[in-house]
């Protein structure tokens, strides 16, 4: 029974706030200190200098410092991470890295997600239908738990030695276990990589053994004083391959033990969101389970009815009726009204009495700080957007208008309601040129000739040999491409100058392929500062930010343009790059694009149409791309969807929609192209599983794909779903600085050949190259070459 005593959850708050630093210090501190540029020391200091400044600015916010509402959620690298440290599942190929007492330091904790020599990282991996990364967990039959690291209770006692008591969160049990990846034995230590799971094996199966350990961070951080933790369980939102039997009742099980195992205040109180879509079901077995407190994901879910609320019993509902996803401002009215349609479904009061608080739908880590930064951005656009601190702002407002009745917060509602009408006022929000070219795409303008038809004539254009080696596109990006696109920018750099700069790069890119002897070369992308931002710089109807990074891996962040209005493009983009990388060799030059539905994953989207009106009008304008390069004689056209997974609904009854969308899309982009033109496409970041019929459905002849970590799990699936185009597994992991052995590259090629029939199999890495330095790039390339020969060689 849930816990009459538990101290009160404020009216308002949020699940967490972006943590890489407004100008990201926190990139910058790590990074420093991983090329050995910075101590251990200066990099903590600063990290709690970053974190005090994240609770003063919640506090000037409007959060208050005493009662909870702030959210210690800081970070070095990811969340799953920390949780799997914490928990002590470091798995055995790390265990070196471990002192006496078994625990990680800091360096170690960034071993386990960038690799060191042989021993390769964890695997990284979407986290829900973000365009963030999480690091997978390996978990096997015999992962010993245990509290590994009091890292949780470090951060909540510095927050209240300097007043602010702060609420951690942490990944739930059930998520941590969902997320995580089943292994078998893992021998000794070293590179020594895990062997498979015991049949049936799922990491699920481990929940008894995981719980003790939670029961035993909740006691050591109520006796430090903390009244509330937050347990994060989005996996609750998902529909995954266990039954959903199964993971209703392991959440049920595993709250049981966490509410009973330990009463209040012996431990804080518990709130458990269920961020990223709707899990009604979820709630009143976790209500039920004890936990002083739901939570609700308001946006993407819908408001549970009646008869599930009156399940809840005592337990808090807190309401996420502000998108952590999104930067538009909330359109208030509307929140408030979702908010009071709960509140008449719980008892009389909620609001004022507590039992009703309001929240963000996920947490800001996927939105920018503060709109207040983007002083070159147009007034008028600038007017219409909320990042996490003005999303702070609205949260209170709600939370005012709720409890104070009428007219409390009135001008943040007016402001709210003034702005949004601008916005829709817009002439550029809508254009009829742009809708009726979209309303005029029939069947025959997405449909190409037979694959068969298609391989047969571009054989014979291309003659390539058997497995044909290629790159994913990009290459290293050097600071002194950098500083010329900065130059070019800031009026620096003349448009000549900067073309020269571009197409030096791109000469020297083109002879560095041609010295290595791969067979289908590319420009290299020194143009690009992003794939999809460079896209949509060129694009009406996008915006770019000044400030607007948000995380996509460790320190790895991205600035996502704002698709405010309708899409068209106003000229060529990518020909005469691509034009001039071709004329330079004898060898095929791809084209390189960005496909629709990553375009749209990518950047912050409209809210105001359905996703996939806006994926046609993006994919139109790539079509019009395609049909420029493919009459400038580019023979080879990439269109990229590295996101197609990405969006993918959480639950399965939403996902045949999306998928169709999403193929039509790349298809309206691609099937412009003629019989003699090969349409690649690239994949990356996600498992496939699930998606391997659209992928067949996009129709493209090639497709590359991520494969070199998971060592060719993707393969059987694709065949056994009858996948019969090109298909090019990653053989080199390009998100680890390690080089790999031409023997290890060999073996995976191998590996590919014996799934993928040599005539339909190319070589090339997981995916570009940008993120990579020369020093790396070129022995790594030179040996996939190699590897590529011998396996041909044995063909
Ligand atoms: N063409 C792009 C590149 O090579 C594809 C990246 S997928 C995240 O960088
Ligand atoms: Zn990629």
């Amino acid at each position: 029974m849930t816990d009459r005593t538990a101290p009160q959850l404020p009216a308002a708050t949020i699940l967490g706030y972006p943590r890489i630093g407004p100008l990201r210090e926190l990139k910058r501190v790590v990074e420093a200190f991983w090329a050995g540029h910075s101590e251990l020391d200066d990099l903590e200091a600063q990290a709690a200098e970053q974190r005090r400044s994240q609770r003063t600015r919640l506090v000037d916010l409007g959060l208050a410092p005493d009662d909870a509402s702030i959210p210690s959620d800081f970070s070095y690298y990811d969340q799953v991470l920390d949780a799997a440290v914490t928990l002590g599942a470091v798995p055995p190929r790390f265990a070196h890295l471990l002192d006496e007492d078994g625990a990680l330091d800091l360096p170690g904790y960034f071993t386990l997600a960038r690799g060191e020599g042989d021993v390769a990282p964890l695997e990284m991996t979407k986290w829900f239908d973000t365009n963030y990364h999480y690091l997978v967990p390996e978990i096997g039959p015999r992962t010993e738990f245990r509290l590994a690291d009091d890292r949780v209770l470090r951060l909540f006692l510095e927050g209240a030695t300097e007043g602010v008591t702060t609420r951690p969160v942490v990944v739930g049990p059930v998520t941590f276990l969902l997320l995580s990846k089943a292994v078998g034995e893992q021998h000794g230590e070293g590179a020594a990589p895990a062997t498979a799971p015991p049949a049936g094996f799922t990491p699920l199966d481990r929940l008894e053994d995981l719980l003790p350990v939670y029961v035993e961070l909740l006691r050591s951080l109520g006796r430090a004083g903390a009244p509330w933790v937050q347990l994060d369980e989005p996996a609750l939102a998902v529909d995954w391959d266990v039954p959903r039997e199964r993971v209703l009742a392991a959440a049920e099980r595993a709250y049981a033990v966490l509410a009973t195992e330990t009463t209040r205040p012996e431990r804080p109180a518990l709130f458990v969101p269920v961020p990223y879509g709707s899990a009604e079901d979820a709630l009143p077995v976790l209500a039920r389970a004890g936990v002083e407190a739901v939570g609700l994901d308001l946006v993407r879910g819908a408001a549970p009815s009646p008869e599930v609320l009156a399940q809840l019993g005592d337990a808090v509902v807190v309401a996420g009726a502000v998108d952590g996803r999104n930067v538009w401002r909330t359109d208030l009215d509307a929140a408030l009204a979702r908010l009071q349609e709960l509140e008449a479904g719980l008892p009389d009061g909620a609001a004022r009495d507590g039992r009703l608080c309001v929240t963000t739908s996920t947490s800001l880590q996927h939105v920018p700080y503060d709109v207040g930064a983007e002083r070159a951005l147009d007034p008028q656009l600038r007017s219409w957007l909320a990042f996490a601190d003005q999303k702070v702002e609205e949260v209170l407002a709600l939370a005012t208008a709720l409890t104070g009745g009428p007219g409390a917060a009135s001008e943040a509602f007016r402001t709210a309601a003034d702005r949004r009408r601008s916005r829709f006022e817009h002439p550029g929000v809508r254009r009829e040129d742009v809708r009726r070219r979209v309303a005029a795409i029939g069947e025959e303008d997405v449909t190409r000739a037979d694959f068969a038809e298609r391989a047969a004539a571009q054989a014979e254009v291309l003659d390539l040999p058997p497995l044909p080696t290629t790159t994913i596109g990009s290459f290293p990006q050097t600071s002194e491409i950098r500083s010329a696109r900065a130059r070019h920018r800031a009026g620096d750099l003349s448009e000549e100058e900067y073309t020269a700069a571009m197409r030096a790069e791109i000469e020297r890119v083109v002879r560095l392929q041609e010295e290595l002897g791969l067979d289908v070369l590319v420009h290299g992308e020194p143009e690009r500062n992003d794939m999809v931002q460079y896209f949509a710089e060129q694009l009406e109807g996008f915006a770019a930010t000044e400030h607007g990074w948000v995380q996509s891996y460790g320190t790895r962040c991205t600035r996502p343009s704002i698709l405010w209005g309708d899409v068209a493009r106003p000229a060529p983009i990518t020909v005469e790059w691509t034009r001039y990388a071709a004329s330079l060799t004898d060898k095929p030059v791809k084209g390189m694009l960005t496909g629709p539905v990553t375009i749209l994953a990518w950047s912050f989207v409209r809210d105001d149409q359905p996703p996939a009106d806006t994926a046609a009008q993006v994919a139109l304008a790539l079509r019009e791309e395609v049909a420029d390069l493919e009459a400038a004689g580019i023979g080879i056209i990439q269109v990229d969807e590295p996101a197609l997974r990405e969006l993918l609904p959480l639950r399965a009854e939403h996902r045949p929609a999306y998928l169709d969308w999403s193929v039509r899309a790349f298809r309206i982009a691609t099937a412009v192209a003629g019989l003699r033109t090969q349409v690649h496409t690239h994949l990356c970041y996600s498992e496939f599983g699930d998606v391997i019929d659209a992928i067949d459905a996009l129709d493209a002849d090639v497709t590359s794909i991520e494969a070199a970590r998971s060592r060719m799990e993707v393969l059987p699936e694709l065949h056994a779903a009858g996948f019969a185009r090109g298909v090019g597994p990653g053989v080199y992991d390009i998100h680890s600085p390690r080089v790999p052995s031409e023997d290890e590259v060999a073996e995976l090629v191998g590996l590919a050949a014996e799934s993928v029939h040599p005539r339909l199999l190319w070589v090339n890495p997981d995916c570009g190259l940008k993120t990579r330095r020369y020093e790396e790039v070129e022995p790594a390339l030179r040996r996939l070459v190699a590897a590529a020969g011998r396996v041909r060689a044995r063909l």
